[in-house]
């Protein structure tokens, strides 16, 4: 699938305005490409819900563009896209077979009952939803979303509440959906080993902006660790070193080839490059060129 999912420009949100307020988004801009798995990684209070609210059209960014799915109309692509938001919404006096029907109904011509269904799995479908545990809940919210056939699938930290077999198995249906149809995916979570194997792209969030963004293998590529004599790093960019004696250890952008005859030189696992910026918050940003937004869409009309 070729175009782009989701493109940001200076995007800001404020929370509470009467009395300061919290910016949520601070000129945030990216830019990521249809048909990516991408994982939506950051500390507590980034920005992550707010920028899939945002995308999923729930909530008006108060600065800045966004474009999804080619539109700066939320409404019109309303119906290509599905969102699983971290408390899960779901009527509670349903059942689970009434849920499912009321998915088919909701969404003609998209929906696909054999996919819904089998996401869906072991629940009793005579259940309310109020009786299901928060794991059901989220098996039978994903089966909503999948059975909805979406172009775009906005996950806020779907896995959290399931159990390892249940991860293990709707992770896979996730990923063959996403090969299958092209689907992109963005998938907010805390476990970045999980992502490690399931993401092509990447997301970055810290403090309302985007600090790293692009294929996962090239922002890996683009970063070393460098265990050697105490000495000078440069050219290369520290995002963290650690000095033991004389022995020091470095996570570093590259800029330029790495002088192996004085490093040991390996590549960091996408936790631990991740690890590194958590703990450094002014390790420059990286975006790589197809993350990168670029010119300008109409401007959001401030809330
Ligand atoms: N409705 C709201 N009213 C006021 N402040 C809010 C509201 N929603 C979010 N915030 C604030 O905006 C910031 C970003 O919150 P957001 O929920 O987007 O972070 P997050 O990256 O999803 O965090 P987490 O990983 O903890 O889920 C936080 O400081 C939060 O306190």
């Amino acid at each position: 699938m070729t175009g782009v999912a989701i493109e940001a420009h200076g995007l800001g949100k404020t929370y509470g305005r009467r009395g300061g307020g919290h910016r949520a988004l601070h000129d945030c801009s990216f830019r990521l490409p249809a048909g990516r798995v991408c994982a939506l990684v950051g500390p507590n209070g980034a920005g992550k819900s707010t920028l899939l609210n945002a995308a999923a059209g729930l909530d008006r960014p108060g600065a800045g563009s966004l474009a999804v799915l080619g539109s700066t109309d939320p409404a019109a692509v309303r119906d290509k896209i599905a969102y699983v938001a971290q408390d899960k919404p779901l009527y509670p006096q349903l059942t689970v077979e009434d849920t499912l029907w009321a998915g088919a109904e909701l969404n003609p011509g998209r929906w696909d009952p054999a996919t819904a269904d089998r996401v869906a799995g072991a629940l009793p479908r005579a259940a309310r939803v109020r009786t299901l545990s928060g794991g059901q809940r989220t098996r039978l919210a994903l089966a909503l979303a999948l059975g909805k056939r979406p172009e775009l699938m906005l996950l806020d930290e779907p896995m959290a509440d399931l159990d390892p077999l249940a991860r293990h198995e709707l992770m896979g249906v996730l990923m063959a959906e996403a090969a299958e149809h092209g689907t992109t995916i963005v998938m907010s979570s805390h476990i970045l080993t999980e992502l490690e194997g399931a993401c092509d792209y990447l997301l970055f969030v810290d403090g309302g902006r985007v600090r790293l963004g692009g294929e996962a293998e090239d922002i890996v590529d683009a970063h070393a660790l460098l265990t050697g004599q105490a000495r000078e790093l440069a050219p290369h960019t520290v995002v963290e070193s650690r000095t033991t004696g004389r022995q020091l250890t470095a996570l570093v952008r590259k800029e330029g080839p790495v002088d192996t005859a004085a490093w040991a030189v390996t590549q960091p696992s996408l936790e631990e490059l991740l690890l590194a910026h958590l703990r450094s918050p002014d390790a420059p940003p990286l975006l790589t060129p197809s993350a990168s937004a670029a010119g300008t869409l109409a401007e959001v009309t401030p809330a």
